[in-house]
């Protein structure tokens, strides 16, 4: 399968002087799932926000290295353009507009990419088809959502434009257990079935393991440990840094095939 992305050596620093991510390579295949894993500030956000360009926001700025998505070099393309050529964002916490109703909120992002009436309409059915709970609440202003909903919210704005590829940053962050799943396996569905590659950023190392199909684990602004998700989920440096397990394999993991 061809990729999608690719991240090619890369280093990142903050204001020219703090080295942030360093040595960063991965890559996503079109058919995709990968998740980036660590601690805060290991550089998962920095990873992420390079890709969509956002970084010089930040004053952060690409020091060595290349980010391609679909083969072409990103660097000479601005956000926006990043946007329109298939890149879809979920940043951290949640952005969505809170004194707008939920149907205002993905109006906006579907005017705000000149979308027609009939391509808005046929976006808003897909994202309460793909959330019910979102089309209850079509007339709630976002702020009278839960975390949950708003996080959902969130990603069905940046999958007005139908993104090739859906950047989300934590977006299990803070939810109950049952709801980040909730979130988490449709994302997945919209993998399988619509064939969006996804890269998220986790700290919920258990849950995103069982969905990714690969994962890097970053420590310090670089990649420690690659693999498939099986194989991560096996591995003891995981089950002790990220699961707070014991360093034998716990009954549960047993069940999952290596
Ligand atoms: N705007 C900034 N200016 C300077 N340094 C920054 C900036 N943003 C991040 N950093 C530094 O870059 C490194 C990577 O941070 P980053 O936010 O990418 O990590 P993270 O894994 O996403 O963590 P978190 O889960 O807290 O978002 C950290 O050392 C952090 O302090």
């Amino acid at each position: 399968m061809r990729n999608i992305l690719e991240v090619d050596n890369v280093e990142i620093r903050y204001d020219q002087a703090i080295l942030a991510v360093r040595d960063i390579t991965f890559t996503v295949p079109e058919d995709g799932f990968v998740s980036l894993i660590g601690a805060n500030g290991s550089g998962k956000t920095t990873t992420l926000r390079a890709i969509s360009r956002l970084l010089e926001l930040d004053r952060g700025r690409l020091t060595r290295g290349a980010i391609r998505f679909d083969g072409k070099d990103i660097a000479p393309q601005s956000p926006h353009a990043l946007v329109a050529a298939g890149i879809g964002q979920v940043l951290e916490g949640r952005r969505c507009f809170l004194p707008m109703t939920v149907e205002e909120n993905l109006r906006t992002a579907a005017a705000s990419l000149r979308l027609s009436r009939a391509e808005t309409r046929a976006a808003l059915e897909k994202a309460f088809t793909r959330f019910p709970q979102l089309a209850d609440r079509r007339r709630t202003p976002a702020a009278l959502l839960s975390g949950g909903e708003q996080q959902m919210l969130a990603i069905e704005r940046a999958l007005v434009r139908e993104p090739r590829l859906l950047l989300l940053d934590e977006p299990t962050m803070g939810l109950a257990p049952q709801i980040a799943e909730t979130i988490l396996e449709t994302v997945a569905t919209l993998n399988r079935q619509h064939g969006v590659a996804v890269l998220i950023a986790e700290q919920n190392v258990a849950l995103t393991l069982r969905f990714a199909h690969d994962a890097h684990v970053l420590e310090n602004g670089a990649i420690r440990l690659s693999g498939t998700a099986a194989d991560l989920l096996h591995h003891p440096e995981i089950w002790s840094t990220y699961l707070g397990l014991p360093t034998t394999a716990p009954a549960i993991l047993q069940a999952i095939p290596a």
